[in-house]
């Protein structure tokens, strides 16, 4: 074939030597798959020698992108050997493979150049080499120069984009799943011409591709169906053997001779076959006697293939024994690579600032709920309807007034009815003043039914024979029931919102004393309770419930906003398949915590840079204390939000499900934080508990510092704290445990263990029965 890929010659003039053994990738007897039951992936045996381009080949379903996961350890084995450069297959392999899945598995934000030089960072590439391999490449791939998204670009170009991802640091491995799908014949043959010069170079390439005859011109080919390899060779050498001309001949006259020898045999007892007892453990806590192959019990196989599965043998025995101690050093390392946590910070703001408007309004967000919250809730209710009906008739009889001195009264009768509603309607002449008082009811029963409809929020009734019940009552200290009754009024309340309702009350017992105290003109104060409110230590005489509401909301949005960002960002990057192509260039997972982290406590510094001018300046909330204190709290409450999104990114495999959780853990620590309302009207058994929530322990912070200007040195304050970190470091390390950088096949219960145990028993009992002589 004639491919002109001399335009990458030279990039490739530094590639890294690869290890001399014969083979890259080999695996034996392997089983793997998605689920300890159904082991999709059987018996697979497959050789990939050094700097060949080895094809696997099959349909649709045959276990093709099962087995490259595999191979990369995206997917942990249930049984077998894999080895892929003499070791067992780690992600701390990566810089050395160069993976281009099948989905497209990137950021669909980013420019192409951004989403590589991502790539080329995480897989350890300088600057200036990235540059250069991206403008080589890009060309090569005849991708467009211009600043478009990846979301912007054809599909066939973001196809390319992602082999350009594989090739940029110039890996000693290739692994490509579909690399030439929607590229054009021309391109196709390029891909070719570029995949041989490579090999050339001792890069070994392993594809898969549906164009079966494209793969006549890699070196080997390996026939995969229903998980297994049915058989794997040289191209030519296959179709000789089978005498055919063409691979999907060969493919054809393979599976017909398989189906008729019955090797695949049925699916359904192959999986009975397989037995439970293969325990699934991590690539790196692999011991040496589990690398054991497992003695095929077919003896039937011929020479050559077990004088190749003995020659395999060594080579994976001996290249473990060579691995053996630096796995071991390696088990005990974590990365913590600067450069790439900043890559996965730097990706984000990129896919962040893609949604401009999104981003400002996130960045003003908590802001904007404080400054919500500051107008509509917390505000004394105003406005309200409420009538009276005035139905008293007064003193008339001069003996009687004479008998009141110590009243001002003007010239003529008395009618405390009339009073009340003259000093009712003074106090409340605005429209923002608490009541709207309403005269028009003339009697107890069309107030009464105004209420029922919803018309008004309450109504006092004066009866007949208030003021005169009242003064003889109090001047002729008659205890007379009848005097006690009519010196009563009534107020009739619609109390189903309990805020409105105790503001009506309120309000009028507030007038009835106004009215007293202007009655009672040469005794002012006589109605004054016995005891002074002098100015609080803490707080305002008069507080507004603003005051108390605000650090409350503060808290809940600095925790709440990077839980959510968090964890429906990683369910959804683990969704597209960018997580796992993260992981696949080696990247730790504490370095993708610390880049998730980074962006979101950038963001939440952006918030705060905008929140607390607004608040202390604009909304006036009282900042007694130092707003360090303030800072500290929110920050802290945010990591812990974060690492609650962590755990839910990683524990959700859906945005909805990730949605749900984030939700509850919203409202459980909305309703239980004290931050609307006072943790102290809790019942004391919850209130015992919700104490050491670190939502109500930010929240207390907050308020004691803004509102009492405590520091430090109170005991609420630095225990507070405590607590707030002591759950912050718990739940990053539990981030850290439950973060899983590989697909852990599903278990399989103990019952099924112990029924597929019993089958077997009985099918060997049943075979010794059957094979016994009958006498
Ligand atoms: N995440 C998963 N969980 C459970 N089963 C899966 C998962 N991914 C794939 N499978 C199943 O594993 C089997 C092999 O799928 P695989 O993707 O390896 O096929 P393939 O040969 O790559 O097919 P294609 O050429 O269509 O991509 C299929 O039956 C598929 O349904």
């Amino acid at each position: 074939m004639s491919i002109d890929s001399n335009e990458f010659q030279s990039e490739n003039e530094t590639q890294p030597t690869l290890q001399d053994d014969e083979y890259v990738i080999k695996t034996e007897n392997l089983f793997g798959g998605y689920d300890e039951r159904k082991p999709f992936i059987h018996d697979l045996n497959l050789n990939v020698k050094k700097g060949e381009i080895y094809s696997l080949l099959g349909p649709s379903a045959a276990g093709k992108t099962t087995l490259l996961k595999l191979i990369l350890g995206l997917l942990l084995k249930m049984k077998g050997k894999i080895s892929v450069f003499g070791e067992e297959p780690s992600l701390s392999l990566g810089p050395k493979i160069g993976y281009m899945p099948q989905d497209l598995s990137l950021y669909e934000q980013g420019t192409a150049q951004q989403v590589l030089r991502f790539f080329g960072t995480l897989n350890g590439v300088d600057k200036d080499k990235t540059n250069s391999r991206i403008k080589t490449l890009m060309e090569f791939l005849q991708l467009p120069k211009t600043g478009r998204t990846m979301s912007q670009l054809s599909g066939g170009q973001r196809r390319r984009v992602s082999l350009a991802i594989a090739l940029l640091h110039e890996p000693d491995l290739l692994i490509l799943d579909e690399p030439t799908v929607g590229v054009d014949p021309l391109l196709r043959q390029k891909i070719w011409g570029l995949m041989r010069s490579l090999t050339k170079k001792g890069v070994t390439v392993i594809i898969t591709t549906h164009y079966i005859e494209e793969a006549i011109d890699g070196d080997a080919v390996g026939f995969i169906r229903n998980g297994t390899i049915i058989e794997e060779g040289n191209p030519y050498d296959l179709m000789k053997k089978h005498k055919c001309n063409t691979l999907e001949d060969t493919f054809l006259t393979l599976c017909k001779k398989k189906d008729k020898e019955g090797l695949l045999g049925d699916e359904s007892e192959k999986e009975q076959e397989y037995e439970y007892k293969a325990e699934i453990k991590d690539p790196q806590s692999v011991s040496e006697t589990e690398f054991l192959i497992k003695d095929r019990e077919s003896s039937d196989s011929s020479s050559t293939e077990s004088s190749d599965q003995e020659k395999s043998k060594n080579i994976i025995s001996e290249n473990e024994k060579k691995n053996q101690a630096t796995k071991k050093k390696k088990k005990r390392k974590m990365k913590l690579d600067p450069k790439k946590i900043w890559a996965i910070t730097k990706i984000k703001y990129q896919v962040f600032i893609a949604y401009k408007i999104i981003l400002l309004f996130s960045i003003a967000l908590p802001t904007l709920l404080v400054l919500a919250s500051s107008v509509a809730v917390g505000k004394s209710p105003h406005n309200l309807k409420f009538a009276v009906v005035n139905e008293d008739e007064g003193l008339v009889a001069p003996e009687m007034l004479n008998q009141l001195p110590s009243l001002e009264l003007n010239d003529g009768p008395l009618n405390l009815g009339e009073e009340f509603v003259k000093e009712l309607q003074t106090r409340n002449k605005n429209s923002s003043s608490i009541l709207q008082v309403k005269t028009k009811y003339k009697t107890l029963e069309s107030a009464r039914e105004a209420i029922e409809k919803g018309d008004i929020w309450g109504m006092l009734y004066v009866p007949k024979h208030f003021t005169f019940g009242l003064f003889l009552r109090f001047y002729a200290c008659s205890k007379n029931h009848t005097v006690i009754e009519w010196s009563i009024g009534s107020l009739y309340m619609d109390m189903s919102n309990a805020e409105i309702g105790l503001t009506i009350v309120e309000e009028i017992d507030n007038t009835f004393v106004a009215v007293g105290d202007r009655l009672l003109k040469n005794s002012k104060n006589q109605l004054q309770l016995p005891y002074n409110i002098e100015k609080p230590i803490y707080g305002k005489l008069h507080p507004k419930y603003k005051d108390f509401v605000t650090p409350g909301i503060m808290i809940m949005v600095g925790f709440s906003f990077p839980m959510f960002l968090g964890s429906i960002g990683m369910v959804r990057e683990a969704m597209l398949g960018v997580t796992s192509r993260i992981w696949a260039t080696g990247t730790g997972r504490f370095e993708m915590i610390l880049g998730n982290v980074t962006a979101i406590t950038l963001l939440l510094l952006l918030q705060l840079a905008v929140l607390f001018p607004s608040v202390i300046y604009g909304f006036k909330v009282p900042m007694e204390g130092s707003i360090f204190y303030v800072l500290l709290d929110i920050f802290s409450l945010g990591l812990f939000g974060q690492s609650l999104g962590a755990l839910i990114g990683f524990l959700a495999t859906h945005e909805f499900q990730a949605m749900i959780y984030a939700f509850l853990l919203f409202f459980i620590n909305y309703s239980l934080a004290g931050s609307i309302w006072p943790a102290l009207a809790q019942p004391q058994w919850l209130y015992k508990i919700t104490q050491f929530l670190p939502t109500s322990r930010a929240v207390l912070i907050s308020r004691s510092v803004m509102s009492k200007g405590w520091g430090f040195k109170h005991q609420q304050v630095w225990f507070s704290f405590v607590i707030v970190f002591l759950w912050l470091i718990i739940f990053v390390l539990l981030t850290g445990i439950f973060t899983k950088t590989t697909i852990r096949p599903k278990k399989a219960w103990f019952w099924e263990k112990w029924f597929q145990k019993e089958k077997k028993k009985k099918k060997n009992f049943n075979n010794q029965l059957n094979n016994q002589p009958i006498n």
